[in-house]
Parts: structure tokens; C-alpha cells; sequence
């Protein structure tokens, strides 16, 4: 009888655990099973190909993009990606088929951290557009031109201490300029990053970080410091947080251990929380105190969107002050890490490739006397060369390797038909390395962006963007050329560079955020006077 009983109540708890496990593996597989018909490779459960990130590093969608074709599947975790290699594919997604993929799918990093969330990059739909609108208003040409001055003081003051002779952290240097002139553009505040002993005077009259004297240099850097603290802890492999990874493989209990772990002093999640509260605070701060502000002007970013707001040109709904602080900061954030990687590349690849630099020499000294700046119009007609040893550079480190998108309603790409929802990633990395666009694709060959050369007529239109494609490109490109051709004109008037022997080769990359170098990349400064 007591048998009986046992095996009777034995039943519904093997039914129960089915049903959990059932019920798990269709939490798993859910994502997958709309897009299983999508090829690429046998992905492990829940880590899916992580592990193989982790270790090639982006690479590895050129490896899978020749093994799998042009569309393939790539499981980030538990969430497949559906990664699109092909720039007449890329040209669709970003541009023909806009209305049904408008959105940036929100990657476990991000989802972490409300700050960023808040930003153009992530926010959706409507409020996006509207966002988008105000902000595009601050980008007229005429006021980046206006920008030209300002940028050249903080180029000049960055740079106006390099000696003869000298082994520099480039990387560091072209990271504390870019710094400041974001935060000059974007809060209308001077950081002084690119001045270490800024108890000097500011290069321009304009205010101090929260709107103090130079007193607090500390509170500064320890504000860029938190926000480089904030930005590396951004990881897309498996070196992120706890709560990031436990994201990536079961997205469904990051924000549950995410609230326990920040609680617990000296975990990664603890310190991510901190900086991030302390990061968002020092912003609201700006942001309240540039509201009450009777004469704001209208330079900078924060200002021209306080004002677009207060004369109801933009709904007060729309931009509130968290996202206001958030827009902002994303400025910060955008506008600084890439630049600096952008230019530091080039600096790097210039420097080891004496014929490039001669050329490019020749044109910037043909310019005009060295004293001469160059005004934005100059920038964009006078320097060709210049051009193509940027765009060469740029194609050559993908500073933005993959960019993310989301279906917002069933969709045909390539021949699948992808559910809404969908997580699209467009692999700008594998196109600027396909060798049927870019024939020897690993040698640094300026002149195949000639626009008069057999090789730049042949190519397919979409396949070089380092900066997106379509109505969700950067924002910042325009601002950004400015701010590198600026940099370089003034640099190679005065210097040149050389690898130190103290770099490793070949340079390492670490994959965050966006890429980066893993030690930096250090030069040797030779004086041209
Ligand atoms: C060399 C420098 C830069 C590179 C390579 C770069 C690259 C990119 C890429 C690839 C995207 C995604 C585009 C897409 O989805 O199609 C993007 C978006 C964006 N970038 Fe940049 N960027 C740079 C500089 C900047 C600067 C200086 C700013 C700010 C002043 C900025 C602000 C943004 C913003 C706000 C977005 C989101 C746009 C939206 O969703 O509407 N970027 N950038």
C-alpha cells in the first residue's frame, strides 16, 4: 500500500520537472527556432559561439562569413544573431527595408546600464526620430564650422609638449584631445584632459568642469575616469561582469543578480553601479545647473538642446532631463573612444609606411604657411590624399566592427524570412576586408580610395561604412573628420612619428564597446624643425 502511495506521489513530481525542463529548453530555444533555417556553425548550448569570440576576436566573422556565405547565424549566448556580410544585403537592411528594422537591438552590456540606454543609439521608434531630428539641427554645417577655432586650440594644447626624440603613449594623447574637445562641443565645459598640468590657464575662455576654477583638476579626471571605468567594463565576450554574463547566456536573470550583486561591495557589478551612479549624478548636476542658467549661449550640444526644448521646437516629453543627461553623455562617450582610435591608427600606420607619409607630407606642407588654419571648406576640398589615408586607415581597423539592428516586424533578408524581433547585425569588419572590394586587403594602400583609380570605380557603394548606413548612421561622422583632419594637419606640420621599440607587434586589439588597443599604441615622436 505504502508502495502505491510512493510511486503515485513520485508521478507529478517527474510531470513537474518535465514540464521545468521543457520549459527551460523552450527559453533557450525560442530565439533560435525562428531562425534556425539561417546557416552557421553548431553552436554550444547556452554559450553558444561566445567561446569562439573570445578567443579569434572579430575576425572570426570573416572565418564564418567564407565558410557560411554572406547571411549566417552567430548565437551571442543564448540570443542568435543574424549577421548580414554583403553590402547590396547591408544596403537593404540599413536603407530599403528601414521601416521594418528601425531599431538597435539592446546587447546585455547596454541593458546592464540605464545611462546608455537613454541615448540616441538605443532609444526606438518615435521618440528616436524626434531625438534624432533636434540633434541633426545642432549638426548644420555652419556650426561645425564654427567648431574649427575651438578644436585647434585643444590640438595645439595637446600637443604643444612633445619633445624630440620622445616615446609616447599616442593613444593616451589622442584620448585626453578628444575628450576635451567632446566635452567642449557636447557640455560647453573644459575637462582639461589634454593639459595635464592644467592649473594653468583653460586654451579657451569658456567654463570650467561645473562651472569651477581649476581646483578641481582631481574631480575631473576622476569624472573621465569613471567614465573610461564605465565604458572598458562595456565587454562583448565572456570578460564582462557576472551580471553581464549570466545576460549574455540567460538574459532572464541578469537584472535579478544584477540587484543582489551591486549590493555586495568589490564585485565588478558593485563597482560598475557605483561609477555609473557617481557618472550620472555629476551629469544631472551639469544638466540642472546649465537649466537654470540665464545665458547659456547655444555652442555647445547640451545648451542647443536645453534651448530647442524651452522654445517647444521639441515635445518637453521627449527630451526630459534623464535623457537629456543621457544624450549627452553619449557624446561624450561616442565622440571620444573613436576618434581617438581612429586617429591613433592612422598615426600608427603612417608611421609604418614611410611612402604614405611622404605623399601625405607633401601635401599638407603644399597647403600653405604652417601658421595658416585650415577653415572647415579647406578641410573638406584641399586635401585629398589626406582623404585617403584616412578612409584606408578606417577600413584597415574597423573602429565599429559590427553594428546592431532589430527587426520590428517579419521580414525578408537574403532569401530568410526573420521573425520580428530579430536581432540583424551588419558586419561592417568583413566588408571592409573582402577582397573582391578590396583586392590584398591586409596591405595599408591609400590610394585605392583614389576616386580616379580602376579600384575605387569598381566597388560596391556600401561596402566601405565605417559609419553605418542609412537613416540610423553616425551622427558624429561629420564632426569627427573635422576633428582627425585637424589633428593630423597640425601634427605633421611640426612632427613625424616611428614605432617604439617599447610596442608589441603586431599591435594587439581587445573587443569592447567598440575596438580598442590592448596596450595602447606607442611612438616615437621625431621634431621636423
Ligand atoms: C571616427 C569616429 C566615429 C566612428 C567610426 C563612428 C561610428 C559609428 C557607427 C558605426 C554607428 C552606427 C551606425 C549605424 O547603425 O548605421 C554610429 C552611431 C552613432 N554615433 Fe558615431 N562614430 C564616430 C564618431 C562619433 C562622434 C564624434 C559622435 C558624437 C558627436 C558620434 C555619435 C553617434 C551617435 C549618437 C550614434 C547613434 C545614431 C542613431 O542611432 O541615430 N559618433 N557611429
Amino acid at each position: 500500500m505504502e508502495q502505491l502511495f510512493g510511486s503515485v506521489a513520485v508521478v507529478p513530481t517527474i510531470f513537474t520537472l518535465l514540464a521545468v525542463l521543457a520549459g527551460v529548453l523552450c527559453y533557450l530555444y525560442a530565439p533560435y527556432w525562428g531562425v534556425r533555417k539561417v546557416p552557421g556553425p553548431p553552436a554550444i548550448p547556452l554559450v553558444g559561439h561566445l567561446p569562439l569570440l573570445a578567443k579569434y576576436g572579430p575576425d572570426l566573422f570573416s572565418v564564418l562569413a567564407k565558410q557560411y556565405g554572406p547571411i549566417f547565424r552567430f548565437h551571442m549566448g543564448r540570443q542568435p544573431l543574424i549577421i548580414v556580410a554583403d553590402p547590396e544585403l547591408c544596403r537593404e537592411v540599413g536603407i530599403k527595408k528601414f521601416k521594418d528594422i528601425p531599431n538597435r537591438s539592446i546587447p546585455s552590456p547596454i541593458s546592464a546600464s540605464p545611462l546608455h540606454q537613454k541615448g540616441l543609439f538605443f532609444t526606438r521608434d518615435g521618440r528616436w526620430s524626434t531625438m534624432r531630428n533636434t540633434i541633426l539641427s545642432v549638426y548644420q554645417p555652419s556650426h561645425l564650422a564654427s567648431l574649427v577655432p575651438t578644436m585647434q586650440e585643444f590640438i595645439q594644447s595637446a600637443t604643444q609638449n612633445l619633445q624630440d626624440e620622445e616615446d609616447i603613449t599616442f593613444s593616451n594623447l589622442s584620448l585626453r584631445l578628444a575628450t576635451d574637445v567632446i566635452g567642449q562641443a557636447a557640455f560647453g565645459v573644459t575637462f582639461g584632459m589634454s593639459k595635464p598640468q592644467s592649473t594653468e590657464t583653460s586654451p579657451t575662455s569658456s567654463s570650467k568642469f561645473s562651472n569651477q576654477d581649476t581646483s578641481n583638476t582631481d574631480e575631473v579626471s576622476d569624472f573621465i575616469n569613471q567614465h573610461m571605468y564605465s565604458t572598458t567594463q562595456l565587454k562583448m565576450d565572456l570578460s564582462g561582469s557576472f551580471s553581464i554574463i549570466l545576460g549574455l547566456l540567460v538574459p532572464i536573470l541578469q537584472e535579478p543578480f544584477r540587484q543582489i550583486l551591486m549590493r555586495i561591495p568589490g564585485t565588478m557589478d558593485w563597482k560598475v553601479e557605483r561609477t555609473n551612479r557617481k557618472l550620472s549624478g555629476r551629469l544631472d548636476e551639469i544638466v540642472v545647473k546649465r537649466m537654470e542658467a540665464k545665458e547659456r549661449g547655444s555652442k555647445d550640444f547640451l545648451s542647443s538642446i536645453l534651448n530647442a526644448r524651452e522654445s517647444e521646437t521639441v515635445s518637453k516629453n521627449v527630451f526630459t532631463p534623464d535623457y537629456i543627461s543621457a544624450v549627452t553623455y553619449e557624446h561624450l562617450l561616442a565622440g571620444s573612444a573613436t576618434t581617438a582610435f581612429t586617429l591613433s591608427s592612422i598615426v600608427y600606420l603612417v608611421a609604418g609606411h614611410p611612402e604614405v607619409e611622404k605623399k601625405l607630407l607633401a601635401e599638407i606642407d603644399g597647403f600653405g604657411s604652417p601658421d595658416q588654419v585650415p577653415t572647415a571648406q579647406d578641410l573638406q576640398q584641399k586635401f585629398p590624399y589626406l582623404d585617403q589615408v584616412i578612409k584606408e586607415a578606417m577600413r584597415f581597423y574597423v573602429v565599429s566592427p559590427l553594428v546592431a539592428r532589430e527587426t520590428s516586424k517579419e521580414v525578408e533578408i537574403g532569401g530568410y524570412l526573420l521573425p520580428k524581433g530579430t536581432w540583424v547585425w551588419l558586419a561592417l569588419g568583413v566588408l571592409a576586408k573582402d577582397p573582391k572590394n578590396f583586392p590584398e586587403p591586409h596591405k595599408f594602400r591609400p590610394e585605392r580610395f583614389d576616386p580616379n583609380c580602376e579600384e575605387d570605380k569598381q566597388r560596391h557603394p556600401y561596402s566601405f561604412i565605417p559609419f553605418g548606413i542609412g537613416p540610423r548612421s553616425c551622427i558624429g561622422q561629420k564632426f569627427s573628420l573635422q576633428e582627425i583632419k585637424l589633428s593630423l594637419i597640425h601634427l605633421y606640420r611640426k612632427y613625424v612619428f616611428r614605432h617604439s621599440p617599447n610596442m608589441e607587434k603586431p599591435l594587439e586589439l581587445e573587443y569592447g564597446i567598440v575596438l580598442n588597443f590592448k596596450h595602447g599604441v606607442k611612438l616615437r615622436v621625431i621634431s621636423r624643425t
